[in-house]
C-alpha cells in the first residue's frame, strides 16, 4: 500500500492495491469524476491515478499537455491497448484502426495518406458534396422534423460515404458500423474494457470475444467489398472522384501501404471517424440554440445580412464571426470527447521533479481544459462573446479569421492531433449556417398541456465520443418563402446530380471523356502566412484551369496521355510571380 501511495510521488487519489481507483470511477460520465479529482489533486496541472495496474497521469492544464504531448511528442505519442479489440495498436501488424494504432510504421504511413486526403477535403470539388448533403438534410427536416437525430447522423454519414467511395447510399450501414466500433473501444462499452482479465477467458466461454470476432470480420469484409467495388467501377469508368479512386489511380503507386487489406482499412476508417465526431457538435448546436434564443437571433441576423437571403456558403465564412463564435462555444461548452484521447509514454521520463515510468497513459482531460475559469471565465455558461469581444482572455483578431475551431484542445495534441479539423469546421459552418438561415430552433410543446418539453443539457451517452440522448424539439421554418426556397433548392440540386450521373454514364457509352468542372476554391477562414511552406506550392494550370493535382501528378498523367496518343494537353505552371510552360 505504501509503495503505491508514495508521499513524494505525483499527487492523486489514494490507490488501493491492485484495484487502484477503478472501484469508485463511474463508467457513466467518467469525466466528471476525473474533474472532481482534478479540483482536489491537480494544482500542478496534473495528477496520478491507477486502474488495475495501469498507471495514468490525468492532465488538467493545457500548459502541461503542451509540455508532455507536444514538446515531448517524440516519445509520448504511443497509444494504450484497447483490450476488447484484436490488436488495437497494430503491434502484430493488423493495420486496421489508424487513430488507435501505436506509434509505429503502420501509423506513420497511414497518417501521411489520411493527411493528404483530408487536405484534399478542403479542395473545391469536395465542398459541393457538403452543400448537396446539407440541402438534402434541410429538405428532410422540413418533411419529417421528428426524425432529426437520425437524419442528422445520416447526413454526416452520406458526406463521408461520398467522399470515400462516391456512394451516399452506403450511409445507413456505415453509421451502424461506426457506432459498433465506437462502442467496442469505449470504457462504457463491453465490460472487458474495464475488467480486462475477463477478455482472456477461452473463446468457448467468452461471449465478448465471440461478439467482437463477428463485428470485426463483418466490418473488415465490408471495407474490402467497398474497395473491390470501387476498383470494378473504376475499370468501367464509372467511379467519380473520391478518396478510393485517388488511391487506386495515383497513391497506390507511390505509397508504402502494403496492399488491399491495409488500403481498405485506412480508407474505411476515415469514413467511420468522420461520422460520430461531427454528429456531436452538430447535435449540441441544436441544444445550445434552443437554450440561447438571443444568440440564435444574432446568428440569424448575421446570416441574413451577409448572405443577402440565401443559404450561407463557405466563402461567406470570413464575414460570419458570430456563427463561428457560436460553433466554437458549442464545442467548448459541450465537448464531445470530454475525457480526451490517451497517449502512452514510450520511455522513462522526469517532469517537474516527478518520475513518469515508460508505459504510463497520459489523459489530456478536455473537460478540465475547457472549464478553466482563468482562460474561460464563467465556464459553465454559453458565452460566445468570449470569442468576439476584446477584454476576454480568448479574444483574437482579425475577426475575419478568428474565432476558428482549428487548434482547439478538443482536437488533441502533438503528433496525434486530429486530422479532421478543416473538414469539421467546414461541415459545421455549412450545416449550422443552413439551420440558422431556414429555422427557428425551439422547444416543442406538449400537445395536451401546452407545456414546453425539456431539452436536457446534461444527458448523453458515456462513450469515448458522446452525443446527447434522444430528445424532442421543434424546427419552425422562419417563413413560408424560405421553406419553399429550401425545397426548391434541394429538388434542383437533386435533379442536377441525377443528370450529371446520367451524362457521365452516357459519355462512357459514347466513348467521350468525362471532365469534372471544379468550382472556385472558397477563401479559407484561415489565411496561409506567406512564410509558410504551403504558400510556396506552385499553382498548376492545365489548359488554363487550376487543378488540384501536384505538378508531378500532372506531368505523370501527361506522360500516360501521350502514351495513349491523345495529344493536345498543355501544362502551364505559375510559380508565385513568374510563369513557365512545360
Ligand atoms: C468534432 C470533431 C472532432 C473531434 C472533437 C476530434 C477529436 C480527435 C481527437 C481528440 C483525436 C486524438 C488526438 C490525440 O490523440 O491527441 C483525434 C484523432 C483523429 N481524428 Fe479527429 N476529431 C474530430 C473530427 C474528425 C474528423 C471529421 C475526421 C476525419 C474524417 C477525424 C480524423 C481523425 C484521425 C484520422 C485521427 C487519428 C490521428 C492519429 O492517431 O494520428 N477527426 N480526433
Amino acid at each position: 500500500f505504501r509503495e503505491i501511495n508514495d508521499p513524494n510521488g505525483i499527487p492523486g487519489p489514494t490507490q488501493i492495491p491492485y484495484l487502484g481507483r477503478v472501484h469508485d470511477l463511474p463508467i457513466q460520465f467518467m469525466w466528471l469524476k476525473f474533474k472532481e479529482w482534478a479540483d482536489k489533486y491537480g494544482q500542478q496541472g496534473f495528477y496520478r491515478t491507477t486502474m488495475l495496474g495501469a498507471e495514468f497521469i490525468v492532465v488538467t492544464d493545457e500548459k502541461v499537455a503542451e509540455d508532455l504531448l507536444v514538446k515531448r511528442a517524440k516519445y509520448n505519442s504511443d497509444r494504450p491497448v484497447i483490450q476488447s479489440l484484436f490488436d488495437s495498436k497494430s503491434a502484430y501488424g493488423s493495420m486496421e484502426y489508424l487513430p488507435l494504432m501505436g506509434h509505429n510504421q503502420y501509423w506513420a504511413r497511414q497518417r501521411k495518406l489520411s493527411h493528404s486526403y483530408l487536405a484534399e477535403a478542403t479542395k473545391a470539388h469536395y465542398y459541393s458534396v457538403m452543400y448537396f448533403e446539407v440541402q438534402r438534410w434541410m429538405a428532410r427536416l422540413l418533411e419529417n422534423p421528428e426524425d432529426f437525430q437520425h437524419s442528422l447522423e445520416d447526413m454526416s454519414s452520406k458526406i463521408m460515404c461520398q467522399l470515400t467511395w462516391d456512394d451516399p447510399s452506403l450511409s445507413e450501414y456505415c453509421t451502424k458500423s461506426a457506432w459498433g466500433l465506437l462502442t467496442q473501444m469505449s470504457p462504457a462499452g463491453p465490460i472487458t474494457n474495464v475488467l480486462t482479465p475477463l477478455w482472456h477467458l477461452p473463446t468457448l466461454i467468452n461471449p465478448w470475444k465471440r461478439a467482437e470476432r463477428k463485428r470485426h470480420d463483418e466490418q473488415q469484409a465490408w471495407w474490402m467489398e467497398r474497395l473491390l467495388t470501387c476498383r470494378e467501377k473504376l475499370a468501367h469508368g464509372e467511379l467519380r472522384p473520391c478518396w478510393t479512386r485517388q488511391f487506386l489511380e495515383k497513391t497506390s503507386l507511390k505509397t508504402s501501404i502494403s496492399g488491399d487489406y491495409e488500403a481498405s482499412s485506412v480508407i474505411g476508417m476515415l469514413a467511420l471517424v468522420g461520422i460520430f465526431t461531427v454528429v456531436g457538435p452538430m447535435s449540441y448546436w441544436l441544444v445550445s440554440m434552443v437554450h440561447n434564443p438571443k444568440w440564435q437571433e444574432a446568428v440569424q441576423r448575421e446570416v441574413d445580412q451577409v448572405c443577402g437571403g440565401r443559404m450561407p456558403r463557405l466563402e461567406d465564412a470570413p464575414r460570419l464571426p458570430i456563427l463561428r463564435a457560436c460553433i466554437k462555444e458549442v464545442m467548448r461548452w459541450k465537448p464531445n470527447v470530454p475525457t480526451g484521447v490517451a497517449h502512452e509514454t514510450e520511455a522513462d521520463d522526469h517532469y517537474q521533479g516527478f518520475f513518469i515510468p515508460k508505459g504510463t497513459r497520459i489523459l489530456p482531460l478536455d473537460w478540465s481544459f475547457l472549464r478553466n475559469p482563468v482562460k474561460y471565465p464563467d465556464p459553465d455558461n454559453f458565452r460566445p462573446e468570449r470569442w468576439l469581444e476584446p477584454g476576454w482572455p480568448t479574444y483574437q483578431e482579425p475577426l475575419t479569421q478568428y474565432p476558428t475551431i482549428k487548434g482547439l484542445s478538443s482536437f488533441g495534441w502533438g503528433q496525434r492531433q486530429c486530422l479532421g479539423m478543416s473538414l469539421t469546421q467546414d461541415e459545421l459552418i455549412v450545416g449550422c449556417g443552413a439551420l440558422a438561415w431556414l429555422f427557428n430552433l425551439k422547444h416543442k410543446r406538449d400537445p395536451v398541456t401546452g407545456q414546453e418539453l425539456p431539452v436536457p443539457l446534461d444527458q448523453s451517452n458515456s462513450l469515448l465520443i458522446i452525443k446527447p440522448d434522444p430528445f424532442q424539439m421543434e424546427f419552425e421554418p422562419r417563413s413560408e418563402k424560405k421553406k419553399m426556397e429550401a425545397l426548391r433548392i434541394w429538388k434542383e440540386s437533386e435533379a442536377k446530380d441525377r443528370a450529371k450521373r446520367e451524362q457521365w454514364l452516357r459519355n462512357l457509352g459514347e466513348g467521350k471523356p468525362n471532365v469534372i468542372k471544379e468550382p472556385k476554391v472558397p477563401q479559407s477562414t484561415v489565411k496561409i502566412p506567406s512564410h509558410s511552406p504551403a504558400a510556396a506550392v506552385p499553382v498548376v494550370l492545365v489548359n488554363g484551369h487550376e487543378t488540384n493535382e501536384s505538378l508531378e501528378e500532372v506531368v505523370m498523367e501527361k506522360a500516360v496521355v501521350d502514351l495513349r496518343k491523345e495529344a493536345g494537353i498543355r501544362i502551364k505552371i505559375a510559380r508565385l510571380d513568374s510563369t513557365a510552360s512545360v
